[in-house]
């Protein structure tokens, strides 16, 4: 039998990394997809290993069981019904599996989803053999989650076929987890975050998961249901950096001047919690509305200055600020910054059918593709457009 899992990316409105340190962030999915397959060997395959297809880097890796069991059972047995933390140990051993598969010097990054894979499976399905396919439509470290969206889907893929969620596969087309199995995901997909992220705030796999839009704060979860449409630009500047090693810059600068940074984590807070009340406010006729969208573009840009007193914003962003503010455009980076992709609202003010920007160059904005939660999602046309 084989399943199939999808799960959602996602943009943070407002709050990334103060999150790490218990503000208030706001974060909405996308309608870009990581998709996994999992497939069990059957005894007439008469195949023996555990086979992960990254199908668009291309790259396969496999272990036979046998071997990932010597690895792993000199540390303990992974195989475990409820979430758990990847201990040091396990860490050592799993690496140990992932250098065997030479992964290119490259695509080194790589290495930490791998892992993630190796326990995940091994936590969830024990050391069963099956091919497991992934593909994302999302670009990897660039803000937009691509590692939770890989984690979630991942997770949900492997607990479809546990014992630990009932599913019926009885019809055709998509099913969807209850209450219940959503929360497991997510915990399972948390962990898998801890390997990849260090230090998570839960915020990326939780939006994921449970999809729309969400204010999160110190690991609790408040569904936001909003009342205006928002249009986001979503510009990828290529600018490849480390949601990991940002995150850990962060906690460094805290632990050097944890007064002020206090300070800025909490000014976070208050900006997330505002923005989260301007969005679902009722929106009663097209002044109110202008009036909001003004608000969050401020929001927006007094979330970004703090983001660049935690030191993660980048040339690369600051060029994609300073382009927009030509034409009264409010951003802010998305996600762990250091390059990656930069949120633009674009406000109703503004009939975008077309726009010149970047020196002269016409992007026809329309049709923009609807994501979830009202907002909207031009992914991609800048990429092309940008050169740094
Ligand atoms: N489809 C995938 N296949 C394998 N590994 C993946 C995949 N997607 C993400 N990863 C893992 O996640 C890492 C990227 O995660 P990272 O948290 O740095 O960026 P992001 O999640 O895209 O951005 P952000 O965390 O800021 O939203 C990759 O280097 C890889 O290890
Ligand atoms: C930078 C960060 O706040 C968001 C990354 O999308 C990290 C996290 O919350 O886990
Ligand atoms: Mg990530």
């Amino acid at each position: 039998m084989e399943v199939r899992a999808r799960a959602p990316g996602k943009i943070i409105l407002a709050g990334e990394h103060a999150v790490v340190h218990g503000s208030a962030a706001v974060a909405a999915s996308i309608n870009l997809y990581t998709h996994v397959s999992l497939r069990f060997h059957s005894i007439s395959d008469n195949d023996h290993t555990l086979k992960l297809h990254l199908k668009d880097m291309p790259l396969e890796f496999s272990w036979s069981i046998e071997r990932i069991k010597e690895v792993l059972q000199e540390v303990g047995c992974p195989f475990s019904s409820t979430p758990t933390t990847c201990t040091p140990e396990f860490i050592k051993s799993i690496a140990a599996l992932v250098i065997e598969q030479n992964i290119p010097e490259a695509k080194i990054g790589l290495a930490s989803g791998v892992s993630a894979f190796l326990w995940l499976y091994t936590c969830i399905q024990g050391f069963k053999p099956a091919t497991v396919v992934i593909t994302s439509e999302l670009p990897l470290g660039s803000g937009l989650g691509s590692s939770a969206s890989f984690c979630v889907s991942l997770s949900a893929a492997l607990l479809a076929l546990s014992d630990s969620a009932s599913l019926d596969f009885s019809h055709q087309g998509w099913s969807v987890f209850g209450e219940n199995e959503l929360e497991l995901v997510n915990k399972w997909a948390f962990e898998g975050e801890k390997i990849i992220h260090g230090k998570p705030s839960g915020i990326d796999n939780s939006v994921s998961t449970f999809g729309n839009m969400i204010k999160f704060k110190s690991g609790s979860l408040t569904r936001l249901s909003s009342n205006m449409p928002l249009k986001m630009l979503v510009t990828n500047t290529k600018v490849g950096r480390n949601t990991k090693a940002l995150v850990a810059g962060v906690s460094e600068r805290t632990l050097r001047h944890p007064d002020a940074m206090k300070a800025v984590f909490n000014a976070v807070d208050l900006i997330s919690e505002e923005l989260s009340t301007i969005i679902q406010s009722p929106a009663p006729d097209e002044l109110s509305i202008t009036e909001k969208e003004e608000k969050l573009e401020e929001l927006m840009e007094m979330n970004q200055g703090l983001l660049q007193c935690m030191g993660v914003s980048h040339a690369s962003i600051e060029t994609v600020l300073r382009t927009t503010l030509k034409y009264k455009l409010a951003s802010k980076l998305t996600g762990a910054g250091g390059g990656g992709c930069v949120l633009t609202l674009l406000p109703t003010r503004i009939h975008f059918q077309i726009l010149f920007i970047f020196g002269g160059i016409i992007l026809v904005m329309t049709p923009l593709i609807s994501i979830f939660s009202h907002c909207m999602l031009l992914y991609s046309m800048m990429n092309s457009m940008i050169k740094y």
